[in-house]
Protein backbone atom coordinates (compact mmCIF):
# COMPACT_ATOMS: atom_id res chain seq x y z
CA UNK A 1 0.00 0.00 0.00
CA UNK A 2 1.91 2.91 -1.14
CA UNK A 3 -0.72 5.50 0.31
CA UNK A 4 -0.24 7.41 -2.96
CA UNK A 5 -2.50 7.80 -5.86
CA UNK A 6 -5.80 5.66 -5.05
CA UNK A 7 -8.05 7.50 -7.01
CA UNK A 8 -5.98 7.18 -9.88
CA UNK A 9 -5.22 3.81 -9.65
CA UNK A 10 -9.10 3.65 -10.05
CA UNK A 11 -8.95 5.39 -13.06
CA UNK A 12 -5.80 3.33 -14.39
CA UNK A 13 -7.90 0.27 -13.90
CA UNK A 14 -11.26 1.20 -15.39
CA UNK A 15 -8.64 2.40 -18.89
CA UNK A 16 -6.71 -1.19 -18.80
CA UNK A 17 -9.62 -2.96 -20.33
CA UNK A 18 -10.08 -0.70 -22.79
CA UNK A 19 -6.53 -0.28 -23.88
CA UNK A 20 -5.97 -4.18 -23.63
CA UNK A 21 -8.77 -4.52 -26.13
CA UNK A 22 -7.12 -2.27 -28.81
CA UNK A 23 -3.78 -4.03 -28.27
CA UNK A 24 -2.24 -0.68 -27.25
CA UNK A 25 -0.06 0.40 -23.61
CA UNK A 26 -1.79 1.53 -20.75
CA UNK A 27 -1.51 5.64 -20.27
CA UNK A 28 -0.25 6.28 -17.24
CA UNK A 29 -2.03 10.05 -16.34
CA UNK A 30 0.19 11.98 -14.79
CA UNK A 31 -2.49 15.11 -15.10
CA UNK A 32 -4.89 13.57 -13.21
CA UNK A 33 -2.24 12.18 -10.70
CA UNK A 34 -1.03 15.58 -9.99
CA UNK A 35 -4.24 16.73 -9.43
CA UNK A 36 -4.76 14.27 -6.64
CA UNK A 37 -1.35 15.12 -5.50
CA UNK A 38 -2.43 18.79 -5.52
CA UNK A 39 -5.31 18.33 -3.63
CA UNK A 40 -3.74 16.04 -0.88
CA UNK A 41 -1.29 19.39 -0.67
CA UNK A 42 -4.25 22.03 -0.49
CA UNK A 43 -5.85 19.49 2.43
CA UNK A 44 -2.67 19.72 4.55
CA UNK A 45 -2.02 23.34 3.91
CA UNK A 46 -5.93 24.05 5.57
CA UNK A 47 -4.50 22.29 8.29
CA UNK A 48 -1.61 23.68 8.84
CA UNK A 49 -3.58 26.74 8.87
CA UNK A 50 -6.20 25.61 10.95
CA UNK A 51 -4.07 23.54 14.11
CA UNK A 52 -0.91 25.76 13.92
CA UNK A 53 -1.55 29.39 11.83
CA UNK A 54 1.48 28.17 9.55
CA UNK A 55 1.37 29.34 5.80
CA UNK A 56 4.39 26.67 3.84
CA UNK A 57 5.98 29.44 1.62
CA UNK A 58 8.42 28.32 -1.38
CA UNK A 59 10.51 30.83 -3.15
CA UNK A 60 11.19 30.45 -6.74
CA UNK A 61 14.68 32.29 -8.30
CA UNK A 62 14.70 32.56 -11.94
CA UNK A 63 17.98 33.97 -14.01
CA UNK A 64 17.41 36.10 -16.86
CA UNK A 65 14.58 35.46 -19.50
CA UNK A 66 14.98 31.53 -21.00
CA UNK A 67 11.40 31.26 -22.65
CA UNK A 68 10.98 27.60 -21.13
CA UNK A 69 12.17 28.58 -17.83
CA UNK A 70 9.49 31.68 -17.60
CA UNK A 71 6.68 29.23 -18.41
CA UNK A 72 7.61 26.74 -15.77
CA UNK A 73 8.37 29.65 -13.54
CA UNK A 74 4.85 31.15 -13.94
CA UNK A 75 3.20 27.53 -13.53
CA UNK A 76 4.64 27.15 -10.35
CA UNK A 77 3.59 30.45 -9.12
CA UNK A 78 0.41 29.71 -10.07
CA UNK A 79 0.04 26.21 -8.36
CA UNK A 80 1.47 26.99 -5.44
CA UNK A 81 -1.15 29.96 -4.74
CA UNK A 82 -4.03 27.62 -5.78
CA UNK A 83 -2.89 25.25 -2.95
CA UNK A 84 -2.76 28.01 -0.39
CA UNK A 85 0.69 28.35 0.28
CA UNK A 86 2.72 31.74 -0.40
CA UNK A 87 4.93 32.43 -3.23
CA UNK A 88 8.22 34.25 -3.53
CA UNK A 89 9.37 35.00 -6.84
CA UNK A 90 12.45 36.70 -7.29
CA UNK A 91 13.94 37.84 -11.33
CA UNK A 92 17.26 38.55 -11.51
CA UNK A 93 18.91 39.86 -14.31
CA UNK A 94 21.38 37.17 -16.86
CA UNK A 95 24.32 39.24 -15.85
CA UNK A 96 23.78 38.41 -12.38
CA UNK A 97 27.05 38.23 -10.49
CA UNK A 98 28.11 34.81 -8.50
CA UNK A 99 27.93 37.31 -5.38
CA UNK A 100 24.60 39.08 -5.63
CA UNK A 101 22.81 35.27 -6.01
CA UNK A 102 24.49 33.91 -2.91
CA UNK A 103 23.05 37.01 -1.29
CA UNK A 104 20.04 36.16 -2.32
CA UNK A 105 19.93 32.76 -1.27
CA UNK A 106 21.31 33.17 2.18
CA UNK A 107 18.59 35.60 2.59
CA UNK A 108 16.17 33.44 2.25
CA UNK A 109 17.65 30.47 3.98
CA UNK A 110 17.49 32.72 7.11
CA UNK A 111 13.64 33.89 5.77
CA UNK A 112 11.16 32.28 8.37
CA UNK A 113 8.08 32.66 5.90
CA UNK A 114 10.32 30.54 2.98
CA UNK A 115 10.37 26.97 3.80
CA UNK A 116 11.54 25.86 0.21
CA UNK A 117 13.83 27.46 -1.89
CA UNK A 118 14.00 26.63 -5.95
CA UNK A 119 16.81 27.98 -8.18
CA UNK A 120 15.50 27.28 -11.55
CA UNK A 121 18.48 25.81 -13.42
CA UNK A 122 19.86 26.27 -15.73
CA UNK A 123 21.98 29.50 -14.57
CA UNK A 124 23.64 31.48 -17.17
CA UNK A 125 27.75 30.70 -17.10
CA UNK A 126 29.42 33.14 -14.86
CA UNK A 127 27.41 31.11 -12.09
CA UNK A 128 29.00 28.09 -10.48
CA UNK A 129 25.56 25.94 -10.42
CA UNK A 130 27.17 23.58 -7.45
CA UNK A 131 27.96 26.64 -5.34
CA UNK A 132 24.84 28.10 -5.31
CA UNK A 133 22.96 24.93 -5.03
CA UNK A 134 24.85 24.51 -2.05
CA UNK A 135 24.25 27.29 -0.50
CA UNK A 136 20.82 26.63 -0.14
CA UNK A 137 19.61 25.43 3.35
CA UNK A 138 19.71 21.47 2.85
CA UNK A 139 16.14 21.92 4.82
CA UNK A 140 15.01 24.24 2.49
CA UNK A 141 16.16 22.22 -0.61
CA UNK A 142 12.89 21.27 -2.31
CA UNK A 143 14.42 19.88 -5.39
CA UNK A 144 16.92 17.61 -3.48
CA UNK A 145 20.11 18.85 -5.34
CA UNK A 146 21.85 20.10 -2.44
CA UNK A 147 25.07 17.71 -2.19
CA UNK A 148 23.77 16.32 1.42
CA UNK A 149 20.32 15.32 0.31
CA UNK A 150 22.10 13.38 -2.73
CA UNK A 151 24.31 11.80 -0.22
CA UNK A 152 21.42 11.20 2.54
CA UNK A 153 19.35 9.90 -1.17
CA UNK A 154 22.29 7.51 -1.56
CA UNK A 155 22.76 6.38 1.96
CA UNK A 156 19.33 5.50 2.53
CA UNK A 157 18.98 8.54 5.13
CA UNK A 158 15.69 10.91 5.22
CA UNK A 159 16.16 13.29 2.65
CA UNK A 160 14.81 15.81 -0.23
CA UNK A 161 14.02 13.41 -3.17
CA UNK A 162 14.44 15.31 -6.59
CA UNK A 163 10.88 16.40 -7.69
CA UNK A 164 11.10 14.43 -11.25
CA UNK A 165 12.19 11.30 -9.63
CA UNK A 166 9.91 11.15 -7.09
CA UNK A 167 7.29 11.98 -9.30
CA UNK A 168 8.64 9.27 -11.94
CA UNK A 169 8.63 6.84 -8.45
CA UNK A 170 5.02 7.67 -7.49
CA UNK A 171 3.02 6.73 -11.11
CA UNK A 172 5.47 3.88 -10.51
CA UNK A 173 4.46 2.50 -7.61
CA UNK A 174 0.92 3.49 -8.66
CA UNK A 175 0.61 1.25 -11.14
CA UNK A 176 3.03 -1.74 -10.50
CA UNK A 177 2.39 -1.78 -6.59
CA UNK A 178 6.02 -3.63 -5.48
CA UNK A 179 8.59 -3.03 -7.66
CA UNK A 180 10.64 -5.72 -5.41
CA UNK A 181 13.01 -7.82 -7.78
CA UNK A 182 12.21 -6.16 -11.28
CA UNK A 183 14.60 -4.91 -13.59
CA UNK A 184 14.71 -1.25 -13.90
CA UNK A 185 17.02 0.69 -16.95
CA UNK A 186 17.20 4.43 -16.29
CA UNK A 187 18.18 6.22 -19.16
CA UNK A 188 20.56 8.83 -18.62
CA UNK A 189 22.96 9.99 -15.90
CA UNK A 190 22.11 13.73 -14.73
CA UNK A 191 22.17 14.83 -11.56
CA UNK A 192 19.19 15.89 -11.88
CA UNK A 193 17.48 12.85 -12.81
CA UNK A 194 19.11 9.94 -14.52
CA UNK A 195 21.34 9.23 -10.68
CA UNK A 196 18.64 9.67 -8.03
CA UNK A 197 15.87 7.81 -10.61
CA UNK A 198 18.65 5.18 -9.75
CA UNK A 199 19.00 5.63 -6.46
CA UNK A 200 15.31 5.53 -5.75
CA UNK A 201 14.76 2.29 -7.93
CA UNK A 202 17.38 0.73 -5.68
CA UNK A 203 15.57 1.53 -2.77
CA UNK A 204 12.27 -0.12 -3.98
CA UNK A 205 14.31 -3.46 -4.99
CA UNK A 206 14.68 -2.82 -8.21
CA UNK A 207 18.08 -4.26 -10.06
CA UNK A 208 19.34 -1.21 -11.70
CA UNK A 209 20.82 -0.56 -14.77
CA UNK A 210 21.53 3.30 -15.87
CA UNK A 211 22.63 3.65 -19.56
CA UNK A 212 24.20 6.71 -21.38
CA UNK A 213 25.32 8.30 -23.97
CA UNK A 214 28.59 5.76 -24.44
CA UNK A 215 26.97 2.33 -23.85
CA UNK A 216 27.20 -0.79 -26.22
CA UNK A 217 24.32 -2.02 -27.70
CA UNK A 218 21.74 -0.14 -26.20
CA UNK A 219 18.89 -2.24 -27.56
CA UNK A 220 20.09 -5.18 -25.90
CA UNK A 221 20.08 -3.53 -22.27
CA UNK A 222 16.78 -2.19 -22.82
CA UNK A 223 15.33 -4.80 -24.09
CA UNK A 224 15.83 -6.69 -20.76
CA UNK A 225 14.20 -3.61 -18.73
CA UNK A 226 10.72 -4.30 -16.96
CA UNK A 227 10.84 -0.56 -16.36
CA UNK A 228 12.60 1.51 -18.35
CA UNK A 229 12.91 5.81 -17.42
CA UNK A 230 14.24 7.40 -20.62
CA UNK A 231 15.55 10.98 -19.51
CA UNK A 232 18.60 11.99 -22.10
CA UNK A 233 16.71 15.07 -23.76
CA UNK A 234 16.49 13.45 -27.30
CA UNK A 235 13.24 13.51 -29.03
CA UNK A 236 11.98 10.04 -30.16
CA UNK A 237 15.18 7.91 -29.16
CA UNK A 238 13.57 5.03 -27.87
CA UNK A 239 11.61 3.10 -30.28
CA UNK A 240 9.36 0.15 -29.78
CA UNK A 241 11.79 -2.44 -31.22
CA UNK A 242 13.98 -1.82 -27.66
CA UNK A 243 11.21 -2.51 -25.28
CA UNK A 244 10.65 -5.82 -23.95
CA UNK A 245 6.68 -6.24 -24.52
CA UNK A 246 4.63 -5.14 -21.52
CA UNK A 247 7.04 -2.70 -19.78
CA UNK A 248 6.43 0.01 -18.13
CA UNK A 249 7.85 2.92 -19.64
CA UNK A 250 8.24 6.39 -18.01
CA UNK A 251 8.96 9.29 -20.68
CA UNK A 252 10.80 12.04 -18.73
CA UNK A 253 12.30 13.89 -21.91
CA UNK A 254 10.45 17.50 -22.68
CA UNK A 255 11.86 17.91 -26.29
CA UNK A 256 10.21 21.05 -27.90
CA UNK A 257 10.16 20.85 -31.77
CA UNK A 258 9.25 22.94 -34.87
CA UNK A 259 7.36 21.42 -37.54
CA UNK A 260 6.80 24.14 -39.87
CA UNK A 261 5.71 27.36 -38.07
CA UNK A 262 4.41 25.02 -35.10
CA UNK A 263 6.15 24.00 -32.16
CA UNK A 264 5.07 20.52 -30.43
CA UNK A 265 6.31 18.77 -27.20
CA UNK A 266 7.83 15.02 -27.76
CA UNK A 267 9.19 13.24 -25.50
CA UNK A 268 12.43 11.08 -25.75
CA UNK A 269 10.53 7.76 -26.87
CA UNK A 270 8.77 6.95 -30.34
CA UNK A 271 5.23 7.47 -28.79
CA UNK A 272 3.55 5.73 -31.93
CA UNK A 273 6.01 2.77 -31.97
CA UNK A 274 6.11 2.27 -27.97
CA UNK A 275 2.82 1.95 -27.29
CA UNK A 276 2.46 -0.57 -29.44
CA UNK A 277 4.79 -2.64 -27.54
CA UNK A 278 4.77 -1.20 -23.62
CA UNK A 279 2.37 -2.63 -21.11
CA UNK A 280 1.92 1.18 -19.77
CA UNK A 281 3.63 4.37 -21.45
CA UNK A 282 3.71 8.49 -19.73
CA UNK A 283 2.40 10.71 -22.30
CA UNK A 284 3.99 14.06 -22.85
CA UNK A 285 2.75 16.57 -22.52
CA UNK A 286 0.90 15.65 -19.38
CA UNK A 287 2.76 12.64 -17.74
CA UNK A 288 5.96 12.96 -16.05
CA UNK A 289 5.86 16.81 -16.05
CA UNK A 290 3.01 17.86 -14.12
CA UNK A 291 3.94 15.43 -11.48
CA UNK A 292 7.65 17.27 -11.16
CA UNK A 293 5.26 20.59 -10.11
CA UNK A 294 2.52 18.47 -7.79
CA UNK A 295 6.10 17.14 -6.27
CA UNK A 296 7.42 20.28 -5.49
CA UNK A 297 4.86 21.23 -4.05
CA UNK A 298 4.68 18.44 -2.03
CA UNK A 299 8.36 18.61 -0.97
CA UNK A 300 7.44 22.10 0.31
CA UNK A 301 4.73 20.82 2.91
CA UNK A 302 7.30 18.19 3.83
CA UNK A 303 9.93 20.70 4.05
CA UNK A 304 7.55 22.65 6.50
CA UNK A 305 6.57 19.99 8.08
CA UNK A 306 9.83 19.41 9.61
CA UNK A 307 10.99 22.52 10.15
CA UNK A 308 8.33 23.26 12.51
CA UNK A 309 8.80 19.42 14.18
CA UNK A 310 5.13 18.16 13.32
CA UNK A 311 4.44 14.72 11.29
CA UNK A 312 5.36 13.83 8.19
CA UNK A 313 2.32 14.80 5.79
CA UNK A 314 0.94 11.21 4.66
CA UNK A 315 1.12 10.40 1.03
CA UNK A 316 3.11 13.03 -0.08
CA UNK A 317 6.61 11.59 0.79
CA UNK A 318 7.91 8.48 0.07
N1 LIG B 1 15.68 23.89 -10.20
C1 LIG B 1 14.89 23.35 -11.12
N2 LIG B 1 13.95 22.45 -10.77
C2 LIG B 1 13.13 21.89 -11.71
O1 LIG B 1 12.27 21.06 -11.38
C3 LIG B 1 13.28 22.30 -13.08
C4 LIG B 1 14.28 23.23 -13.38
N3 LIG B 1 15.08 23.73 -12.39
N4 LIG B 1 14.49 23.62 -14.64
C5 LIG B 1 13.65 23.15 -15.73
C6 LIG B 1 13.07 21.80 -15.44
C7 LIG B 1 11.87 21.45 -16.30
N5 LIG B 1 10.75 21.28 -15.37
C8 LIG B 1 9.46 21.02 -15.79
C9 LIG B 1 8.38 21.05 -14.94
C10 LIG B 1 7.08 20.84 -15.39
C11 LIG B 1 6.82 20.59 -16.72
C12 LIG B 1 5.43 20.41 -17.19
O2 LIG B 1 4.48 20.52 -16.43
N6 LIG B 1 5.24 20.13 -18.49
C13 LIG B 1 3.93 19.94 -19.11
C14 LIG B 1 3.84 20.73 -20.39
C15 LIG B 1 4.06 22.21 -20.18
C16 LIG B 1 4.28 22.92 -21.50
O3 LIG B 1 3.33 22.96 -22.31
O4 LIG B 1 5.39 23.42 -21.70
C17 LIG B 1 3.71 18.48 -19.45
O5 LIG B 1 4.69 17.76 -19.62
O6 LIG B 1 2.54 18.09 -19.58
C18 LIG B 1 7.90 20.54 -17.57
C19 LIG B 1 9.18 20.74 -17.12
C20 LIG B 1 11.20 21.51 -14.12
N7 LIG B 1 12.50 21.80 -14.09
Amino acid sequence: MTGIGTESSAMESARMTQSEAAGEAILLDGKAFAATIRTRVADHVSRLAADHGIVPGLAVVLVGEDPASQVYVRMKGKQTREAGMASFEHRLDATVSQADLLDLVRQLNVDPAVHGILVQLPLPEQVDTGAVLDAIDPAKDVDGFHVSNVGRLGAGQKAMVPCTPLGCLMLLRDHLGSLSGLDAVVLGRSNIVGKPMAQLLLRESCTVTIAHSRTRDLAEVTRRADILVAAVGRPGMVTGDMLKPGATVIDVGINRITEGDATRLVGDCDFASCREVAGAITPVPGGVGPMTIACLLANTITACCRANGLAEPEGLTL
